[in-house]
Order: structure tokens, then sequence, then C-alpha cells
């Protein structure tokens, strides 16, 4: 482990923020009493030290401390990571020692830079990509994204002296988490599980479009003691290359595959879903059995885009309503207002009424991909008028469509691939960033009672 660490330290692509050359700056490299993650050059006395030392989960909070500084000194924080397509993720904060020539994240609050105030973890939630409108994916769930840290004197982002540095691995499997691909009949999935053998409580993990197989999710909560399935239902392996057919068949056989499965605690799971996937999520959970709890992160009521088919049933995708597409200032599209209400197209409500689930709607307010607020609070009375359990609503002011496991950075804008155009997604960092660490939480919560 260290030696291939040390092939790393010692390539160029290491210093992410352009520096000559890692030798030329700082000679050969001594490794702090820290470990091989904390290490400074012999001119200053600072040690930069992270807890957990060398590296840690993505979703766990990190203590980040500076000592060995003057008394007062101002320095300069940054952080980088690339992600596996080489898109460059960076972000910078000023900060001022205390007294003592000490600096902890935790009480010192940022003077400016990437963000301001106490933010701990701004480091990371902060980072902006190099390439515009890129979102921060975890592809490989096996490897860590590797973060660099460094404290520079001054306020200079890019002019003073470096004076320590450490580098840090954030893992997406924790130690012992099992991960299984599945091709099960018509099933294309990944199956993450905790450590021991089980049973455990299972969820179906549902991305939205855009397609493929993402686990970084389910890989992450698996590590806290469920048995989750990442399932792919279209443009993955053979799966339908578009969203055009989508039938709750298919997602069927993936409950079924998992409600049998010998380390899954039964009789019912649970399903995750964001965006598209809340709005699939909650098709299975109206017309499939076995589905106990339900929690959806900005999805829809209506289907949007597609007709949802099951046995001989189907629902029509509301009508797009073009000339109530904006422009924001930024030249971005703001399709908030492009869909017509499933309260005017009726055929296009999801029939909720018939589902015995229990829900937890995680819901941004500024979400601007479609209106999940109005969404949830129109399930909510749906539910209701049927005499079902009320569902629990969670509503995220300022927080945008796409919330993430903690300290993902926002996603403002990107290519929308429905739309095939740019669009806002809405969303303020900081919210936005409190958002996911709550909404982590809160799904956690809800589905270790429910389940
Ligand atoms: C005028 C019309 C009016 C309409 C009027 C109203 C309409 C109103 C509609 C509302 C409709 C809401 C409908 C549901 C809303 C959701 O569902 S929002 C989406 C939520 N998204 C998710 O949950 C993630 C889903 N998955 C993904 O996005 C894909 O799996 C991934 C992650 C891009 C990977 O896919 P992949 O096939 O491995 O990707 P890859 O081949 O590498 O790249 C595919 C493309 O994505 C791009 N891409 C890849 N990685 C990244 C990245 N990290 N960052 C950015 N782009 C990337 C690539 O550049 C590539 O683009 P092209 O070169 O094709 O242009």
């Amino acid at each position: 482990m260290v030696a291939s660490l040390l092939a790393v330290l010692r390539t160029s692509r290491l210093c992410q923020w352009g520096c000559k050359s890692r030798a030329q700056l700082l000679g050969p490299l001594p490794f702090g009493p820290g470990g091989w993650s904390t290490w400074a050059p012999e001119r200053t006395n600072a040690t930069l030290s992270l807890e957990p030392a060398g590296r840690s989960c993505w979703d766990e909070p990190l203590s980040i401390s500076v000592r060995g500084l003057a008394p007062e000194q101002p320095v300069t924080l940054r952080a980088a990571l690339r992600d596996e397509k080489g898109a460059l993720f960076r972000a910078h904060a000023r900060y001022r020692a205390d007294p003592h020539g000490e600096l902890d994240l935790a009480r010192a609050p940022a003077l400016g830079g990437s963000f301001a105030g106490l933010e701990p973890m701004g480091l990371l939630w902060a980072m902006e990509p190099d390439r515009p409108l890129w979102r921060l994916i975890k592809r490989d769930v096996q490897t860590p994204f590797v973060v660099e840290l460094e404290v520079l004197d001054g306020h200079e982002p890019n002019g003073g002296g470096l004076l320590a540095r450490a580098v840090h691995e954030r893992h997406f499997m924790a130690p012992g988490v099992r991960r299984v691909p599945v091709r099960e009949g018509r099933v294309r999935a990944t199956l993450f599980l905790p450590p021991e053998p089980g049973p455990y409580p299972g969820i179906v993990d549902l991305f939205g479009v855009g397609g493929g197989l993402l686990e970084y999710r389910a890989s992450l909560l698996a590590g806290k003691g469920f048995a989750v399935l990442a399932l792919a239902y279209y443009k993955y392996d053979d799966l339908p290359k578009s969203l055009e057919t989508m039938r709750i068949e298919y997602f069927e056989e993936a409950v079924n595959y998992l409600r049998s499965h010998p380390e899954v605690k039964g009789p019912g799971i649970g399903i995750l879903g964001i965006s598209k996937g809340g709005e699939l999520g909650l098709a299975m959970a109206s017309f499939l059995k076995g589905i106990k709890a339900a929690v959806f992160i900005n999805g829809s009521v209506a289907a949007v885009g597609n007709t949802i088919y099951y046995k001989d049933e189907t629902i029509p995708p509301v009508s797009l309503l073009r000339d109530r597409v904006k422009v924001t200032k930024d030249g971005f599209l703001d399709v908030v207002e492009g869909l017509q209400s499933p309260l005017v197209e009726t055929k296009s409500f999801i029939p909720v009424e018939r589902s015995d689930t229990t829900f937890l709607f995680l819901v941004g307010q500024d979400d601007h991909n479609w209106k999940s607020e109005f969404y949830a609070n129109e399930i909510s009375k749906r539910l209701q008028a049927h005499g079902k359990e009320k569902p629990q609503i969670i509503l995220y002011p300022e927080a945008g469509h796409y919330i993430e496991p903690p300290y993902f950075p926002l996603c403002k804008a990107g290519m929308h691939v429905l739309v095939g155009t740019n669009i806002t997604f809405g969303g303020e960092p900081k919210p936005h960033a409190m958002a996911q660490v709550d909404a982590w939480q809160q799904l956690q919560t809800f589905f270790h009672k429910h389940l």
C-alpha cells in the first residue's frame, strides 16, 4: 500500500494545482508521525492532520487541523481530487491560525474562498470542477477518490509557499462490505451486503435519467447495515437503450430477487429512488406487493417522458409545455414549469392510493427540474383521501434537484438527456450541502425503523 502510494505521490499528476514538480518544490517525501498520509517540508514545522487518518468513507465527516503555524498566521487551505474521467475538482478557503499557531476547521471560520464561515467539510462540498457543468460521479466503487489537501502561507490561493500537505483516501465501500454483481433472469444490478452474514433490511436503489448502473449510494448504504440492490433499468448491458418501454414487471423481478435472498430480512423491502428513480419507485410501490417502506428524493407523481406499463395498465406521460420553458440569466433552460400538471392530465397520476407502503419524501425546495414539493404534497393528499397513512415530507430550503449522499458538490446545472440541452437543477451550495447531510441521516433512520 505504502509503496503504491509512493509511486502515486511521485507522479506529477499528483499536484492537482499545477505545481512545477513535487521533487523541485519539496525534495524527498518524508513520512510524518501521523503515517504515510501526513508530512510537511523541512522548512516549516507545520503539520496537517486528518482524523480518521489516511482513509475514511466518503460520507464520513473528517476532522481537519493544522499545528505548528505561527500565532495568528494567515493561511490558505486547498483540496483537490480527480474523477475517473480526469476532471479536476478543487476548493480553497482562507483561515487564520489561533494564538497558539493552531487551526482546527471545526472551530475556525473560513474567511473566504470557495466558502465562508464555520464549515469543517467545506473543502469537499464546495469543490468545483475544471470542466463546465461536470458532475462529481463515482463510477468504480472499489477504488477511492484520492483527496489532496495543502496548507499554503498567506491568503493568496496560488501564491503562498507550501507549508504542509496530506493525501487522504475517501472510500465507497466500508471495510468488509461485499459487492455481488447480479445477472438473474432479466435483472441487471449489483448487490451490496454488509460485512457479516445477514439477514439485513433490503433496499432497491434507483437513479434517474441517464441510465447505466451507479453503485456509489448503494455501496455506502451497505456500510450502514442494509442489503442494497443498485438496479440498472436502461442503457446498461442488454437492457433497453432508451426509457420508452418502462415495464414494472422488470422491477418486480428485481423486488422478488431481493425478497428471496437469504441475507435479506423479510417480509417487505424498501425502495430508494432519486428523480426518475423516484417516479419509477412510486409506480413500483403502487403496483407491487412486498414494498414496506420507500424514500424518494425529488421524485414525481406523474409519468414523465415515457409511458409506464404494468400488465394491462398504462400510465401515459404528462404533456410537455414548451412555451413555459424559460432561460436563466446564465443561459440555461429552466424547465420547472415545462410539464403539464397531473391534476389536469389525471391519467398520468401514478395510482399511489393502491399502495400500502410507508413513504418518506425528501424535497429540495429549489428543485428546478420539476415540482417535487407539489408532487409530494399531492401524493400526501391522495393517500390521505383514500384512508392511507400520511407520508413524511421533509423540505429542504434552497436545495436543488440532485440531493446526493453527503459531501458531493452541488451540480447546479448541466445536460439533461431528456431535454437535450443544459438546464438548471437549482440549489445553493451551502444549504444544498446541509440538506445532503440531513437527508442521508433521515433516510437511514427511516429505513431502520420501517424495515
Ligand atoms: C426544450 C424541451 C422542453 C422540455 C419541457 C420540459 C421538460 C421537463 C423534463 C423534466 C424531465 C425530468 C425527468 C427525470 C429527471 C431525472 O431523472 S434527472 C437525472 C438524475 N440523474 C441520475 O440519477 C444519474 C443517472 N445516470 C447518469 O447520468 C449516467 O449513468 C452517467 C453517470 C452520465 C454515466 O453514464 P455513461 O453512459 O457511463 O456515461 P458516458 O458514456 O461516459 O457519458 C454519457 C454522457 O454523459 C456525459 N457525462 C458523463 N459523465 C458526466 C459527468 N460526470 N458530468 C456531466 N456529464 C457527464 C458525457 O459527456 C456524455 O455526454 P455526450 O458525450 O453523450 O454528450
